[in-house]
C-alpha cells in the first residue's frame, strides 16, 4: 500500500509539473463509443474558455497532452490579440478522423463539455466537422461552429480563411508596397476546410500555386478548380513543399512545421498561414527573423474562426464578424513595424500585445464563475 501511494504522489506531482501554468486538464474516457479525449483550460483571465476540438490519431496520449496543453495556450494569446472576452481552451480526440468517428462518440464528447458548465466552449478544428459538433449539440449547449440551422453561426473556416487573406494582404503591403495577392507565387500546405478556401481564392484572382496535401481527393478538387479557371497550380509531396520557389508559404495543415530542419530549406520572404503552433519552438521566431524571412504570428493570422465563434455566443451578426476579422490586416502590419522599430521578432511584438491585455484584465476577474458571464465590450461599432 505504502508503494502504491509513494507511486500515485510521483505521479500527480509529474502531471502538475506538465500542466504548470493551465487551470485545468480534463481527461474524458468513454469505452462504449471508444472516445478518449483531453480538454484543456489554460487561462479564464479574460473570460470562458473557448477553443476548437482537434481529432489526430496521436502515437501516443503524451502527444496529444502536448498539442492540447499547447493549442489551449495559444488560444489565450488569440482571444487576447482579437480583444475578445474569452480565455483559451482546446480539445483533443485520441483517433483517426477517417475511420474512428460515430454520432455517438460525439454526443458522448457533448456530455463531458456540458460536463464542465459552460467553462468551455468548443467547435470544429482540424480533423472535426460541423456535422461532428450538431452530434455533440445534441448533448450540450456549449458548442459553437455548428450550421445556422441548427442555431450556430456556421462554418468558421470561412472567416479564418478571410484572415488569412487579410494577413497576405498586409505581408504584401509590408514586403512589396502592394497589397495585390495576383500574379504572385503561394506555397500552400494543406487543403482543409480553410487552405482549400484560401486556395480557390487565391486562384480566382490569378495567384499561381505549389500545393501539397495527404488527401489525394483535395488535390484533385483544386486541380479541378485551377482547370476550370485556366489558374496554375503544381501540386508537389509533403517534403517538397519546404523548398518551393514560391513568394509566401502558407500552412494551413498541423503544427510544429517551422523548426531547424525546415526554415533552413525554405525559399519564400514570407510565411502566413492558419495552421495552430506553425513554429516548433518559440526561438524559431528568432531563426526565421535572423534569415529575413517575415514571419506572420499565426494566433493573429488565424483568428477569423474565433472571431466568428465567439460573436455567435452572443447572438451571431455577419457583419460585425467580418469587420472584426478584417482589423486582422490592420494588427499585422503593426506587428511588422513594432519588430522593426524594437529590433524583435514579430512574435514577440505579437505577445508583448497580448500579455499587456491579460495583465490590464487580470486584477478584474481571473477566474470565470458561470454566474458570472462576461460582458460584451464590442457596441454598436458596425
Ligand atoms: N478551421 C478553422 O476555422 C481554424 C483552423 N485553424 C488551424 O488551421 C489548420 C487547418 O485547419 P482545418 O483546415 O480546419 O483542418 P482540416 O482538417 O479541415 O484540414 C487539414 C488538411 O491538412 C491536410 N494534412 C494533414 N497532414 C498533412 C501533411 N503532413 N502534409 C500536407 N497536408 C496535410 C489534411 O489532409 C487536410 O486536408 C489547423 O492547424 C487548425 O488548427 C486555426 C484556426 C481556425
Ligand atoms: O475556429 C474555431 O472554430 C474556434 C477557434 C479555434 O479553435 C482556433 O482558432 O483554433
Amino acid at each position: 500500500m505504502k508503494q502504491q501511494l509513494d507511486q500515485s504522489s510521483q505521479m500527480s506531482f509529474d502531471i502538475f509539473q506538465k500542466i504548470n501554468g493551465h487551470e485545468q486538464v480534463v481527461f474524458c474516457n468513454d469505452p462504449s463509443t471508444g472516445l478518449q479525449a483531453i480538454i484543456a483550460i489554460h487561462d479564464t483571465t479574460l473570460g470562458p474558455a473557448l477553443g476548437g476540438t482537434r481529432m489526430y490519431p496521436y502515437a501516443s496520449v503524451e502527444d496529444a497532452l502536448n498539442d492540447v496543453l499547447r493549442l489551449s495556450e495559444g488560444m489565450t494569446y488569440k482571444c487576447a490579440a482579437a480583444d475578445i472576452d474569452f480565455g483559451g481552451g482546446k480539445g483533443v480526440i485520441i483517433g483517426d478522423p477517417k475511420t474512428d468517428k460515430s454520432p455517438a462518440l460525439f454526443r458522448a464528447y457533448g456530455q463531458f463539455v456540458d460536463s464542465l458548465n459552460g467553462r468551455f466552449f468548443t467547435g470544429t478544428d482540424m480533423g472535426t466537422t460541423m456535422d461532428d459538433f450538431v452530434q455533440a449539440a445534441k448533448e450540450t449547449n456549449f458548442i459553437n461552429g455548428i450550421p445556422e440551422e441548427f442555431g450556430g453561426g456556421g462554418d468558421s473556416s470561412v472567416p479564418t480563411a478571410q484572415g488569412v487573406i487579410y494577413g497576405l494582404r498586409a505581408t504584401s503591403l509590408y514586403l512589396y508596397g502592394d497589397e495585390d495577392l495576383s500574379g504572385k507565387t503561394y506555397a500552400i500546405q494543406g487543403l482543409g476546410k480553410v487552405g482549400f478556401k484560401v486556395a480557390t481564392h487565391l486562384l480566382e484572382i490569378g495567384a499561381n500555386l505549389i500545393v501539397t496535401d495527404i488527401n489525394e481527393e483535395a488535390l484533385k478538387a483544386i486541380e479541378q478548380i485551377a482547370a476550370e479557371q485556366k489558374g496554375n497550380v503544381t501540386i508537389v509531396g509533403s517534403d517538397e513543399i519546404y523548398t518551393a520557389e514560391a513568394d509566401i508559404f502558407i500552412p494551413c495543415a498541423m503544427g510544429g512545421i517551422l523548426n531547424d530542419e525546415t526554415i533552413e530549406k525554405l525559399k519564400v520572404r514570407a510565411v502566413v498561414g492558419s495552421a495552430n503552433n506553425q513554429l516548433k519552438e518559440e526561438h524559431h521566431a528568432n531563426v526565421l527573423h535572423d534569415k529575413g524571412i517575415l514571419y506572420a504570428p499565426d494566433y493573429i493570422v488565424n483568428s477569423g474562426g474565433l472571431i466568428q465563434v465567439a460573436d455567435e455566443l452572443y447572438g451571431a451578426n455577419k457583419a460585425r464578424v467580418l469587420m472584426k476579422t478584417k482589423a486582422i490586416y490592420q494588427s499585422i502590419l503593426e506587428i511588422y513595424q513594432q519588430s522593426e522599430l524594437d529590433a524583435i521578432t514579430t512574435l514577440e511584438a505579437a505577445n508583448r500585445k497580448c500579455q499587456e491585455r491579460l495583465e490590464e484584465q487580470r486584477g478584474r476577474n481571473n477566474f470565470y464563475r458561470r454566474q458570472k458571464s462576461p460582458k460584451w465590450t464590442f457596441i454598436n461599432e458596425v
